[in-house]
């Protein structure tokens, strides 16, 4: 399959329950799907999984409790194929992805920032997401040892500069005034591929 270069890939990371996947939504639909594409490292490893195990694919891409069940074996198993290759998800995730604007919405080790930061070193910017333990708690989160204690949680709590940092909780600023700045920049990728494609016509 052929590889398109990106104009703009947000890497986005976060605490489970802090918001990465309703803040890359929200995102995508200001932008438009034709602009941005919302790709999720934990789908070719949940597919994968879940043929391995006989169990249903859909219910661990939702944000219920089922996923949670199987998460910690999930992480053995991941972490089992990226320490012989640290790429494997990211290569794997980018296959189809044809649209200018590319949103990873699951960063969670230091290695996946890394493979993007050196694939795409120009076109690579990372957020974070962050919401309180009180804000988490109520949309379900419950902290579970070897889980949240663990890289797949913690990998990126220390060490990194984020491009933008979000406050997904309610007393944060409103979504749409922290995201300005973001959209703004992913607005201007997208027109400037525009126009030069048009002077490429
Ligand atoms: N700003 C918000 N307003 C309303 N609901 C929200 C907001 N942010 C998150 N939620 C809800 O909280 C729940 C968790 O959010 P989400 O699934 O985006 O978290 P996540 O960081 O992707 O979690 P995980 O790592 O477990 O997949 C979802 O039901 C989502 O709809
Ligand atoms: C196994 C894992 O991909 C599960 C992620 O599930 P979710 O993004 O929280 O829905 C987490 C990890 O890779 O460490």
């Amino acid at each position: 399959m052929e590889k398109t270069t990106p104009k703009l890939i947000l890497l986005f990371s976060g605490k489970r329950k802090s918001g990465k996947d309703y803040v890359t939504h929200l995102i995508q639909k200001r932008l438009g799907p034709d602009a941005c594409c919302i790709l999720r490292l934990s789908a070719p490893l949940k597919l994968q999984y879940a043929q391995e195990n006989g169990l249903d694919y859909k219910q661990l891409l939702g944000s219920g409790q089922y996923k949670e069940r199987y998460r910690a074996d999930m992480i053995a198993w991941g972490e089992l194929r990226r320490k012989s290759d640290p790429g494997f998800f990211c290569r794997l995730v980018l296959m189809g992805a044809t649209q200018p604007i590319w949103i990873v919405s699951d960063i969670r080790r230091l290695s996946d920032l890394q493979w993007f930061r050196m694939e795409y070193p120009t076109q690579s910017r990372s957020v974070r997401v962050e919401a309180s333990d009180q804000t988490r708690k109520e949309r379900g989160w419950e902290f579970t040892p070897g889980v949240d204690d663990a890289e797949s949680e913690c990998g990126l709590d220390t060490g990194v500069t984020f491009d933008w940092t979000i406050r997904n909780d309610e007393d944060g600023p409103p979504l749409d005034e922290q995201l300005n700045e973001l959209l703004a920049v992913a607005l201007e990728k997208v027109a400037v591929g525009d126009t030069r494609d048009s002077h490429s016509k």
